[in-house]
Order: C-alpha cells, then sequence, then structure tokens
C-alpha cells in the first residue's frame, strides 16, 4: 500500500501529493475554507485565476479558526507571461503574496514558457492572455525576453526569501535540458497537464532523470475546458475502463484516477468547488491499483491535450496548435 501522501522535492522540502486546484474555482473563500477543514493542506493558485484575494481570504479564515498553521500549508502561486521582464518578476511575486495575504510561497512556477508583452498592473489585472481584449479584433503580442532572464529573476525571489521553490509548468522536455544547463537554483517541479489520455511518459521519465518531481493538471481531463467550449468528445470520468476498475474497488473514477497518478510518481492537483468532492477526492490512501490496472488505465492514451495556449487564442494571432 502506497501510504505515502507527500511528495519529495529536490530541496528536502516535501509536498502534500493532492492540491487543491483554483481555476475556474466557485465560491473561493469558502471552498478553500472548507477544503482545510476537510484536510487539504496544498492549494495551487495563479494571478491568472484571478481569484487570489478570495483563495488568500479562505486560507486566512482557516489559519484564524485554528484549522491549520500558516507552516502546515503548501501553497504554490504562478508568474504570468506578462511578466518575465527580470524587472517584472520580484513585483508580480509580491503582487501574489499581498493578495494571498502571504509574506512566502512554497512554490513559484513560471506559468508559461512564453514571454507576451507587459501590461501594467494599474491597466489590467491579470492581464490574460491578449494585449488588447477590448479591441474588435484582440491579438497576441509576444515579448523579446528569453526563458534564461526570467529564470535569473526566479532564483533571486529564493534568494530573498519571497519563495522557498521554484519550478515551471508547460516545458517540454527540450526546454527543461535547456533549463538544466543555465539553472544556479534547479526547478523543483514541472507541472504540466496529465491525465489517461495525455500520459507523458517520455517527459515523466526525463524529468526524473534531472531530479525533477511532476505534478500532473487538469487529472480528470476534462470539466473546466469542456465549460469552455473545448470538448474532445470524451467523458473521462464515465470511461468504461475506469467504472469498471472503480467499481472492482468501491470507489468512484475520480479516485480511480488520482490514485493512478500518485502511484505513477506524481503529484496532482484536481480542482472542485463542491463540499463533497473536496472529501471524495482527498479519499484515495486507502486502497492501490494493481500494476495491470494501471497499465490498463495508462493504454487509454491519445495524446490529446486541453491547454494549448494556440487553441485559447485562436484568431487571436495565436498559432494552432503550439505544442503539436
Ligand atoms: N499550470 C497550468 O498551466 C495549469 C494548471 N491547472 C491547475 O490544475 C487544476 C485542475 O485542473 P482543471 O483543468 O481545473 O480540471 P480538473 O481535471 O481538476 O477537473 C475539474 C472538473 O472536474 C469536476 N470534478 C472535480 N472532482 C470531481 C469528482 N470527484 N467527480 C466528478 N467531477 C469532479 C469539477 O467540477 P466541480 O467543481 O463542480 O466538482 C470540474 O468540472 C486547476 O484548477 C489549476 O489549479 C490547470 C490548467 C493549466
Ligand atoms: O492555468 C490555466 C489553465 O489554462 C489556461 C489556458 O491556457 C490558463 O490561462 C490558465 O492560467
Amino acid at each position: 500500500m502506497v501510504s505515502c501522501s507527500k511528495q519529495k522535492l529536490r530541496t528536502g522540502d516535501e509536498m502534500p501529493v493532492l492540491g487543491l486546484g483554483t481555476w475556474k474555482m466557485q465560491n473561493p473563500k469558502q471552498v478553500v475554507y472548507q477544503a482545510i477543514e476537510a484536510g487539504w493542506r496544498h492549494i495551487d493558485c495563479a494571478c491568472d485565476y484571478d481569484n487570489e484575494i478570495e483563495v488568500g481570504a479562505g486560507m486566512r479564515k482557516a489559519i484564524d479558526a485554528g484549522v491549520c498553521k500558516r507552516e502546515d500549508l503548501w501553497v504554490t502561486s504562478k508568474l504570468w507571461n506578462t511578466y518575465h521582464a527580470k524587472e517584472h518578476v520580484k513585483a508580480a511575486c509580491q503582487k501574489t503574496l499581498q493578495d494571498l495575504g502571504l509574506d512566502y510561497l512554497d512554490l513559484y512556477l513560471v506559468h508559461f514558457p512564453i514571454a507576451l508583452k507587459y501590461v501594467p498592473f494599474e491597466e489590467r489585472y491579470p492581464p490574460e492572455w491578449t494585449y488588447d481584449p477590448a479591441s474588435a479584433n484582440p491579438k497576441l503580442e509576444f515579448a523579446d525576453i528569453p526563458l534564461h532572464e526570467t529564470w535569473q529573476a526566479m532564483e533571486v525571489l529564493v534568494e530573498e526569501g519571497l519563495v522557498k521553490n521554484i519550478g515551471v509548468c508547460n516545458y517540454s522536455a527540450p526546454l527543461v535540458m535547456d533549463l538544466m544547463r543555465y539553472a544556479r537554483i534547479k526547478p523543483a517541479i514541472n507541472q504540466i497537464e496529465l491525465h489517461p489520455k495525455l500520459t507523458q511518459e517520455a517527459l515523466l521519465d526525463y524529468c526524473g532523470t534531472q531530479g525533477l518531481a511532476i505534478t500532473g493538471f487538469s487529472p480528470f481531463g476534462s470539466g473546466s475546458y469542456v465549460e469552455l467550449g473545448m470538448d474532445r468528445g470524451h467523458k473521462m470520468l464515465e470511461e468504461p475502463v475506469l467504472q469498471a476498475i472503480a467499481s472492482s474497488h468501491g470507489k468512484t473514477t475520480a479516485q480511480v484516477l488520482l490514485r493512478w497518478g500518485i502511484q505513477r510518481g506524481t503529484s496532482l492537483v484536481p480542482k472542485t468547488s463542491n463540499a463533497e468532492r473536496l472529501k471524495e477526492n482527498l479519499n484515495v490512501f486507502d486502497f492501490e491499483l494493481s500494476e495491470e490496472e494501471v497499465a490498463n488505465i495508462s493504454a487509454m492514451n491519445l495524446n490529446v491535450r486541453y491547454n494549448d495556449p494556440g487553441e485559447f487564442c485562436k484568431g487571436m494571432g495565436g498559432a494552432y496548435p503550439i505544442y503539436a
């Protein structure tokens, strides 16, 4: 039985393997408070989710109520694409800290390996993808900022004590290879899309050889994206292979998906705004999938990706699909 619920990072820090996703969360203050009461200790945030003030208020409420202490929580946030320049990275991190009501982050991630033109906070926050969203024909505007410049500024955040760990999201193997060459402080995490339709074994193996732990986002493979009209024609939580395995263990398909990810050695950041599902998604440490079950789930792979910025920006000057 795999009972370990922490993922060891290269810094020696241990991150709870299940983190609560907050993208598109309804009633974040209440849900985050309920989550912490239910036992969640890792919250996955981002400036881009436009809710860090409410998420922070939920954490504060739990701390003030004595449910947990700040040091019991693992809080991750992400640097948005418009703040990649060395002179903007620290201010972006400080803004996130202020919004969350914290004086340090456990983990700060570069959200995408894509630099976009700077938008000042007072003009628009968060700036999201397009430079001119109010115009008739909104466009992506890229910025000439190399990733190593951004990483050097991320390293300074560790040295100044604003963040304990730094990492990346949505990095392919060649980008990780490059990063490992120039990083003085090596990345602790690569947070990538992972579910049975996108198993990314080669990337997992490669990051493993470099001491990079992996967090899987969108572990249920749909939900938020389907709400955005990005239907890939399958309903992950209703897949017959998963349903059969779930019923043989007396578990739900969501719990099987989380268990599959944990047994592959990754942490995961499932999102729910629902009080019952907060408990359901945490209740995955009392059963184990067999090697055959893990393999059968992995065999569902179709290399189907939801989080392709090119698709989000289709018709907005974005190349589609960026990751193909
Ligand atoms: N680094 C990056 O670029 C990215 C990071 N992320 C992170 O990953 C998190 C999770 O990914 P996300 O794309 O939101 O999607 P998920 O795969 O976590 O799916 C969320 C959907 O599943 C539903 N759901 C949750 N639990 C259950 C359950 N037990 N049974 C049935 N349905 C359930 C939710 O609905 P309901 O709320 O009603 O329960 C929602 O519709 C994000 O919130 C974000 O923190 C996501 C995308 C990109
Ligand atoms: O993490 C996230 C989920 O995906 C979205 C689209 O790429 C991002 O904008 C968001 O920040």
